[in-house]
């Protein structure tokens, strides 16, 4: 999406994060992933960094939105994430073309009538532990609750899933910081017994591989939670539960 107009889709520097926080069955609800809105009236001055001098949307989340309400009614929740342009594509003089306009709001930089609303949006300079609290640190304590949660990030390649999901020492991603919080409840919880399953799996080009065993690799997917409960007792054994992965927090990258 945050492409350089007319540039191939490889310059895209914007990540799509999806959480879902549902109750027990994992196709309940869902929620179009954004939806287009239409303004009355147009400030062209407005700078990407600011969300002050926009008017007002005609339909769909004001900005003014509370996410936490917006929780509690949607099972489904869409964040936008922008990456800053590489130094490689500032040295190729590639341009933002689209820009988080305010905290829910993706617009288009060339033609500012062109936006779009997500439950949320966080522009080049957000860090990706600020993601994590407003976005993913929920699903994580919901999960914990015995709320089924999932995450997950989407978007083409480049667009910055990896530095999101996985992160480095410097910056650890929503997957290190998921797993810590997990554990700083249980330690936080001594009256409570835990059982933690861990699964790494990777779908690439729809094959779903094991990250932690290789024998693993183009898993079957199995609709029989009897089989299911078995393979549970002996890892994955060469299969995965469709629609529910044998973890309540599943993060895919
Ligand atoms: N928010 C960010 N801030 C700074 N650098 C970022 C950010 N997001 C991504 N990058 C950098 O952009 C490059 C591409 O990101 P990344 O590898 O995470 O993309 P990807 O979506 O996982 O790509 P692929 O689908 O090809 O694996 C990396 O060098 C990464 O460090």
């Amino acid at each position: 999406m945050a492409t350089t107009q007319g540039s191939k889709s490889r310059r895209s520097n914007i990540t799509n994060n999806s959480m879902k926080a549902a109750a027990n069955s994992p196709s309940t609800s869902t929620t179009s992933s954004s939806k287009q809105f239409l303004e009355t009236s147009i400030d062209c001055q407005s700078s990407p960094a600011s969300s002050s001098a926009i008017s007002k949307p005609q339909y769909f989340y004001p900005e003014s939105v509370n996410l936490d309400n917006e929780r509690s009614k949607e099972n489904v929740t869409v964040t936008v994430r922008f990456r800053p342009l590489s130094p490689k594509e500032i040295r190729q003089g590639e341009e933002i073309a689209w820009y988080a306009d305010g905290e829910t709001i993706v617009r288009n930089e060339h033609n500012p009538s062109i936006a779009y609303a997500y439950d949320r949006v966080f522009g080049p300079t957000t860090t990706t532990r600020h993601v994590y609290d407003v976005a993913a640190q929920h699903v994580v304590s919901g999960a914990m609750e015995g709320v089924n949660g999932t995450i997950f990030a989407y978007g083409l390649t480049s667009s910055g899933k990896t530095h999101t999901m996985h992160g480095d020492q410097r910056s650890p991603g929503i997957i290190p910081l998921a797993v810590k919080d997990a554990f700083g409840i249980i330690q936080e919880t001594p009256n409570r017994e835990f059982l933690l399953r861990v699964s790494y799996l990777e779908i690439y080009n729809e094959v779903v591989n094991d990250l932690l065993n290789p024998a693993g690799q183009n898993l079957r997917i199995r609709e029989d939670t009897q089989l299911v409960e078995e393979d549970l007792n002996g890892q994955l054994n060469g299969h995965v539960r469709a629609g529910q992965l044998p973890i309540r927090l599943v993060l895919l990258l």
